[in-house]
This record gives C-alpha cells, sequence and structure tokens, in this order.
C-alpha cells in the first residue's frame, strides 16, 4: 500500500477536461463576476480571451452561442475600463493575467467553459471563434425523472481514450494478483467467491503521474463540490480485469469493513472499456435496482460505507482502475497501518 498527499497548487496549465478553479474576475465597473455564478447555470461559457471581433462577427457570435444555450463572454488582459454597456456580452478583465495564465494563453483565444464547470475547448487563432461555437451542442436531451438512485457522484471524461488503453496495455504486461481481497482474518475462504477479478498495480512512474494529474484536476475538486469532503491521499491505484471466462464480478461488500480498510472514506471505480462486455455494472443494493456504468474513462464515486457489488460479466473482458480516497484523518490511520506493515516485513508497492 501507498499513498499520495493533498493536492498541489497547480503549475501546468490547464488542459481541455480540468475543472476551472473558482476565479472571479472584475466587470468594466470592477464589480467581481464569477464564472459559478447561477445566472449560467446550465449554460456553456464561451469565453473570447483577448481582442473581441468587432461589430457584425461579435453580433453573430452572439446569437448563435445564445441558440445553443450558451452565453459568450469577452476576457481582456487589461484593466477594468469604466465603461458600462447595455447590451453585448459580458466584458470581464484580467489585469494580473490570473486567468490567461490558467490557461496557459498569451492572447487571444478562446475557451469554453463546459456546463459542470469543466474546460472543453481551448484554441487560439483567428478561426478558434467559429469552432467554438460549432462544437456547442444543438439539442438538449430530454431530461430524466429520477425518483430513486444511490448517493454516488459520476464524473464522465476523467481519462482520455488513449490513457485509457494504455492503462489497459499495462495491465496485459503486468504482474496479475489475484483474488486479494481485503479480509479480516479467517473471512479469505468466503473472499475468494466473493471478488472474481485479477489486478495489476499501477506502479509505472509516468501513468501513476498522469493518473494522479486527472484525479487532483477532475475527481477532488468534485468531491469537495459535491460533499465537502477534502481528500489527503487515496491508495495505490490498481487496474482490474473482469473476464467472462471466470464469471468476473465482485459480490455485495461494504470497502471498509475490516482493520485493514477502516481508513478508507470514499471508493473510486473508473471504467477503462465500455462496450467490449456483457454485465460488469455496478449496483448499490440498498438503494434501489439502478445499475451504474460511467462511459469508457468515466468515474463513479460513493462512500466506503455503501454496499455496492460490480455484477457478473458474462461476455468479453472489463477493464477498470480502481482507488480509495481518505481525508487526512483517514491518513494519520492509513500511515500508522503501513508502519506496523512495514515493521512486519511488508514493502508494499513498489513504483517503478
Ligand atoms: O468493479 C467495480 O466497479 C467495483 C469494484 C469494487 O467494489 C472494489 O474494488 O472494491
Ligand atoms: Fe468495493
Amino acid at each position: 500500500m501507498s499513498s499520495t498527499t493533498a493536492p498541489q497548487p497547480q503549475m501546468v496549465p490547464l488542459i481541455a477536461g480540468d475543472l476551472l478553479p473558482p476565479i472571479t474576475l472584475p466587470d468594466a465597473e470592477g464589480q467581481a463576476f464569477d464564472l459559478f455564478h447561477q445566472s449560467l447555470a446550465g449554460l456553456h461559457v464561451v469565453m473570447i480571451l483577448g481582442r473581441a471581433p468587432s461589430g457584425e462577427r461579435l453580433a453573430a457570435a452572439e446569437a448563435a452561442a445564445t441558440a445553443r444555450q450558451a452565453r459568450l463572454v469577452i476576457i481582456a488582459a487589461a484593466r477594468p475600463d469604466g465603461a458600462r454597456r447595455s447590451h453585448g456580452p459580458a466584458r470581464l478583465f484580467d489585469p494580473e493575467r490570473r486567468f490567461f495564465n490558467a490557461l496557459g494563453v498569451a492572447d487571444n483565444a478562446v475557451a469554453v467553459l463546459s456546463p459542470r464547470g469543466r474546460l472543453a475547448f481551448l484554441r487560439a487563432g483567428e478561426a478558434a471563434l467559429e469552432m467554438a461555437l460549432d462544437l456547442l451542442p444543438t439539442a438538449q436531451p430530454a431530461p430524466e425523472i429520477r425518483r430513486t438512485g444511490a448517493p454516488a457522484l459520476l464524473i464522465p471524461g476523467v481519462l482520455e481514450p488513449d490513457f485509457c488503453a494504455t492503462l489497459i496495455a499495462h495491465w496485459k504486461k503486468g504482474e496479475k494478483t489475484r483474488d486479494r481481497v481485503a479480509s479480516a482474518e479467517g473471512a479469505a475462504g468466503a473472499a475468494q467467491q466473493i471478488k472474481r477479478r485479477t489486478d495489476v498495480w499501477l506502479d509505472d512512474r509516468a501513468l501513476y503521474a498522469t493518473y494522479r494529474q486527472r484525479l487532483e484536476r477532475r475527481v477532488l475538486p468534485e468531491l469537495w463540490r459535491a460533499y465537502r469532503f477534502r481528500a489527503a491521499s487515496f491508495e495505490a491505484p490498481r487496474i482490474g480485469c473482469y473476464a467472462a471466462e471466470d464469471q468476473g464480478g465482485f459480490g455485495a461488500h461494504r470497502d471498509n469493513r475490516t482493520p485493514f480498510t477502516a481508513h478508507r472514506r470514499f471508493a473510486m471505480s473508473l471504467n477503462l472499456n465500455t462496450g467490449a462486455y456483457r454485465g460488469g455494472a455496478l449496483r448499490f443494493a440498498e438503494f434501489g435496482p439502478e445499475l451504474y456504468e460511467p462511459e469508457a474513462g468515466g468515474a463513479v464515486l460513493f462512500c466506503c460505507d455503501l454496499m455496492h457489488e460490480a455484477l457478473p460479466v458474462t461476455e468479453g473482458e472489463r477493464f477498470a482502475i480502481f482507488t480509495f480516497l481518505t481525508d487526512a484523518e483517514g491518513a494519520r490511520q492509513e500511515q500508522a497501518l503501513i508502519a506496523q506493515r512495514q515493521a512486519a516485513g511488508d514493502r508494499g508497492v513498489a513504483v517503478r
């Protein structure tokens, strides 16, 4: 077992898919404008960074944005100019270039923020505005009415498709571990049947660094926003394969019921492939019959107290990557556990 520490301040510019940190910018009169303000709820925000097009082109862009449930905002790397305008897109000012720097943009670029608050598009150059507008969804799916459901946090697009493929390749060449369910002394026999999955530790330094950065930018801020949960560390991630040939699955269990797992707070299951198998969805039987299956690259997070199961895979192979997150108090318990294990000669996961 190994763990990582709290998120570091962001030094590297954001990339598409990353959640925007809370940033407020002054408007023309110096009043703070919040890009997460309720007036933008459910909308994409198309941000013109730098010099805005003039006249007709701007009016056409604004009309196109409005028609697609989006709002146009102009952000200038200058001090608020005090000029109030009664029409046209909101104008914001970024004299210290905080926003430009967060995006790694020198000048004249277009960024799109998704309703979830993630950077969906970023591009410099003349054609960027029209490209951004073209990428906005035209039709919204009919909203679903939900009357039941588990308290699970679903986050799409945590890992990019290429990175998912790389992690599956890492599993294929890695050292396999079977049926390693953390279980209380004496329960190992039952555990053998409960978990039918083959795991490989994510023990490659470069892959681990990318995985960790995606978590820090796309998952941890969501846990804070949804639950005010501050993750202090997460366990060494493992990639698992549930194969139809041995009815791969994981029967109903909770993730924190042994002395070795009591420090865990949230579980994260991130699918690396979907559409390549049948079965394999997650179910939280205490909350209803719904099945949960994030699309490849997407994750589901849930409290380790919740009963859950991964249904058997009946065709093909399901790959996913798993970790468990804990808070500061849990991290202290975990460190004590690691120290105990090291004293007993367990060297944990060696990262190469
Ligand atoms: O297969 C899943 O998505 C869940 C795995 C799981 O429950 C676990 O590793 O403890
Ligand atoms: Fe679990």
